[in-house]
């Protein structure tokens, strides 16, 4: 790990365009990439699948502390594959109910813990994009350039309704909007690293922009800072 490399966060709700925008600017710049979302989806994931309670906080502080995962760059702007235990999870943990299941484990002291040195030892030169809920806040609260990225409930849920269909999922937009509220309400209400702008974050609401004008944004403001060299 490499406690000087600078750090990008990218924090936000669900379905705000957090880890399509840090893909987009791990690629541009050259630099590491931290999905940690997947890591709290690959908990819950991996609980199921050992029959262990999503309340159990002894057992599931144990299964973050040995998680056996490895994350894989994929080529011709594909997300990164995603190996658990061995097998492809890319897919599988990228639906509302592993979603909601993260945010659940999540909100675990223990299982927040326990996942702190793992993210950290992302942090590699030449730098580092590392989007979530509490990048700015707690894990990289030294990062040199923060972004909170919000879009209204409503656009977020069609967002994820496009994102869903496309993949073959039967969904439901009604529905999705309510796990994106319950979702919301969960990760900024918990009592440890809710969600939240860090105090020095710079805010961009992605309601009415599109894609390509969030990255220029985020692009900009490397520029005026030169993190890149
Ligand atoms: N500004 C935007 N305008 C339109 N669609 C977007 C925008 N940002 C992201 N998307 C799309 O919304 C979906 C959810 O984006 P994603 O990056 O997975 O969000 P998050 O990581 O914040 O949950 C994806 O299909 C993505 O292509
Ligand atoms: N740094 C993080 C990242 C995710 N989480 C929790 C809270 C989220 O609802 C779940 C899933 O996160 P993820 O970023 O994969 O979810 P979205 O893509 O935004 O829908 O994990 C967290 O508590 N802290």
């Amino acid at each position: 790990m490499s406690l000087n490399a600078p750090v990008i966060t990218i924090d936000g709700p669900s379905g705000s365009g957090k880890g399509t925008v840090a893909g987009l600017l791990a690629k541009q710049l050259g630099w590491n990439l931290l999905d940690s979302g997947a890591l709290y989806r690959l908990l819950a994931f991996c609980a199921r699948n050992h029959g262990v309670d999503l309340s159990n906080e002894a057992s599931l502080k144990l299964l973050a502390a040995h998680l056996d995962v490895q994350f894989l760059a994929a080529a011709d702007g594909k997300p990164q594959r995603i190996i658990l235990e061995g097998e492809e999870v890319t897919d599988a943990i990228r639906n509302e109910t592993v979603g909601a299941g993260a945010s659940q484990v999540a909100a675990l002291p223990a299982v927040r813990d326990a996942l702190l040195q793992r993210q950290r030892a992302f942090r590699e030169a030449p730098g580092l994009i590392a989007d979530g809920r509490d990048m700015g806040t707690v894990v990289f609260a030294d990062a040199p350039l923060k972004v909170f990225l919000t879009a209204s409930a409503e656009e977020r849920a069609s967002r994820r309704y496009l994102q869903l269909k496309a993949k073959g999922d039967d969904v439901n937009l009604a529905s999705l909007l309510d796990e994106i509220r319950a979702r919301d309400e969960r990760d900024t209400q918990r009592a440890v690293a809710p969600l939240k702008p860090a105090a020095d974050a710079i805010q961009l609401d992605s309601t009415q922009l599109s894609i390509e004008q969030v990255l220029e944004r985020i692009l900009s403001e490397v520029a005026n800072r030169d993190l890149a060299g």
